[in-house]
């Protein structure tokens, strides 16, 4: 291999799984076996793709000290300083005004336990069933701020649990599990109103954040949940509208969008507006049907939003809570233009978006030696315990490369991506015939096609389930051990997506980029931008040979 040297030294790759706070979710299958391999060390490199902007001017001060369980929790002091800023005002005039102070009280991020943060007793009942004990980071510090009612932008790598850090302040406000004494929109507006609106980019997605609210809702009170997702049959979800009138509703946007234009999903009066994966979201293909959900969900009655185009000037109440594990800058501008004064929430920090400079980039890495030492507050979009591979290989030998990358990691759960469907069918092809158990999951198989297979992978019944974008986003199988990329993503924000379907919440994972030998550099720049190094290795006989690149001195 030319980018490889000999093998130097060999230590053993432990890839067993690192213990869960949730005994549920630990897989019956063995964890990777151990490896042999050779230690290299890979080149690290400032990233250009800086979230440096989020740091830049830490609002508060946080002491963090580390918790067993990988858990992090600190103590804070918030108080958002009144700041002189400028003031974008409806009609579009801009004023330089004295914001008014935002203040969020001591201790959000003192929490140990879900019952400090202040979740209603019935909450605290559903999650001890199921198993929840301890937030995350992201979810306590995130939780007391959205109950305290700011609009807020959500970013913690993949994985880091922000489902549940918007989930759970919604359900205390919403539905069954609610505080006792909290009034809701829907009290003074229509009955058949919806009272939390939240949009994702694609099905699987979708789908998975509705089993997430049905699970703490229980059986008897899981149909206050609606999903509205696309591919499936419309008008029994509209049946469902009119017969269950659910509180929460949970959908893509083309289908969320085409429900509400038909009348049969009212959504004035909502409280809350989630956008997972806002940075998906917005992109053009979504444009359209964004903006109508913007418009409409939690419009002030009466008023008419085609009067101003101006989403914010046409809805009162509706707090906006935008998430993803990568945050570029166009997420910052619509944050400021959707939110009223929004704030930027990470694992261990809150800071005003409008205090993220226009100029600086999005950082996607906390990985301080290798990145903008202008940044004090760093973000990361990958779980840190990943670790990062290329091999290089010809085209016509990728497929081989990859089922015997499964073998020397001996990973049970695999998820290869690939860019083209054609080319994805033909690979799930020549791995059967290998006798490698393996599936295809992509946007041309239906919504029945879909779930049955991801339903298989979940339960172990598929090793290799080879996609394409689709699945890169929010799909949580906690038992994959590795991701492959068979072909490279479009960007560095693409890989990480891609990278974080493994190493969730804490467990080990091993991402393998198969490339030819021109596409080197492509791996290289993802290594700047992310700021994690990424090694060089080969598989033979069996096993992974990790090695040097040429001209690097360990
Ligand atoms: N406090 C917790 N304790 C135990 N498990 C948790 C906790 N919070 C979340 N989880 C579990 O962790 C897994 C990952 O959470 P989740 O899907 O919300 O991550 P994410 O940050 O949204 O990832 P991505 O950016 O990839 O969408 C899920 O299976 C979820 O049920």
């Amino acid at each position: 291999m030319p980018t490889l040297v000999a093998a130097t030294r060999v230590l053993l790759l432990a890839g067993d799984i690192l213990p869960l706070r949730r005994l549920s979710l630990v897989s019956k299958r063995a964890p990777f076996c151990t490896t042999v391999r050779s230690f290299s060390q890979a080149d690290r490199e400032n990233g250009t793709l800086t979230l440096a902007s989020l740091g830049s001017k830490s609002d508060f001060k946080t002491t963090n000290k580390r918790r067993p369980n990988n858990i992090v929790h600190s103590e804070a002091s918030i108080e958002l300083q009144r700041t002189e800023e400028k003031v974008v005002k409806s009609n579009g005039v801009k004023e330089v005004g004295v914001k008014k102070s935002l203040e969020i009280e001591t201790a959000p991020f003192a929490a140990n336990s879900f019952p400090e943060l202040g979740l209603p007793p019935l909450l605290l009942e559903r999650l001890g069933k199921e198993g929840f004990t301890d937030p995350t980071d992201v979810q306590s510090t995130a939780i007391p701020v959205i109950l305290k009612s700011h609009d807020v932008v959500i970013q913690s790598y993949t994985g880091s649990g922000k489902t549940l850090a918007y989930l759970l302040p919604i359900l205390s406000k919403v539905g069954p599990l609610k505080m006792k004494n909290h009034l809701n929109g829907n009290e003074s507006g229509k009955k058949t109103d919806v009272e939390a609106v939240i949009v994702a980019p694609s099905r699987e997605l979708g789908m998975q954040i509705v089993r997430e609210f049905e699970k703490l809702l229980g059986p008897v009170h899981k149909k206050m949940v609606q999903q509205l997702v696309g591919g499936a049959n419309r008008s029994r979800q509209e049946d469902a509208l009119r017969k269950n009138k659910p509180s929460i509703v949970v959908g893509t946007p083309g289908r969320i969008a085409e429900i509400s234009a038909s009348g049969k999903l009212h959504t004035h009066s909502c409280q809350f507006l989630v956008l997972d994966e806002v940075d998906e979201l917005l992109s053009f293909n979504f444009r359209v049907d964004m903006q109508r959900i913007l418009e409409h969900v939690g419009r002030r009655s009466g008023s008419d939003p085609r009067a101003t185009r101006d989403p914010l000037t046409s809805r009162i109440e509706r707090q906006t809570i935008m998430v993803s594990a990568t945050v570029p800058f166009s997420v910052i501008r619509a944050a400021r233009s959707w939110a009223k004064d929004p704030l930027l929430v990470q694992a261990k920090s809150v800071k005003s978006v409008e205090s993220v400079p226009h100029s600086e980039p999005i950082k996607l890495s906390g990985n301080s030696s290798s990145t903008n030492s202008s940044s004090n507050l760093p973000t990361e979009s990958l779980p840190p315990a990943l670790k990062h591979y290329y091999c290089v290989a010809r085209v016509q030998h990728k497929i081989d490369t990859l089922r015997r990358c499964v073998h020397a990691l001996d990973a049970k759960s695999v998820i290869a991506f690939m860019n083209h469907t054609r080319q994805l069918k033909d690979a799930v092809f020549k791995l059967e015939a290998r006798g490698m158990n393996a599936a295809e999951l992509h946007g041309d198989l239906g919504k029945l096609g879909r779930s049955t297979v991801l339903k298989k992978f979940k339960n172990g019944e598929v090793r290799v389930l080879v996609t394409n974008e689709l699945s890169a986003r929010g799909l949580d199988v906690a038992e994959c051990d590795l991701v492959v990329n068979v072909e490279l993503p479009t960007d560095a924000i693409h890989y990480a997506h891609r990278a974080g379907r493994t190493g969730r919440l804490g467990r080990k994972g091993t991402v393998v980029s198969i490339c030819e030998e021109p596409e080197v550099f492509v791996v290289k720049k993802f290594q700047k931008q992310l700021g994690v190094p990424f090694e060089p290795c080969e598989f033979t006989e069996g096993k992974l040979i990790v090695g040097e690149e040429k001209g690097k001195s360990r």
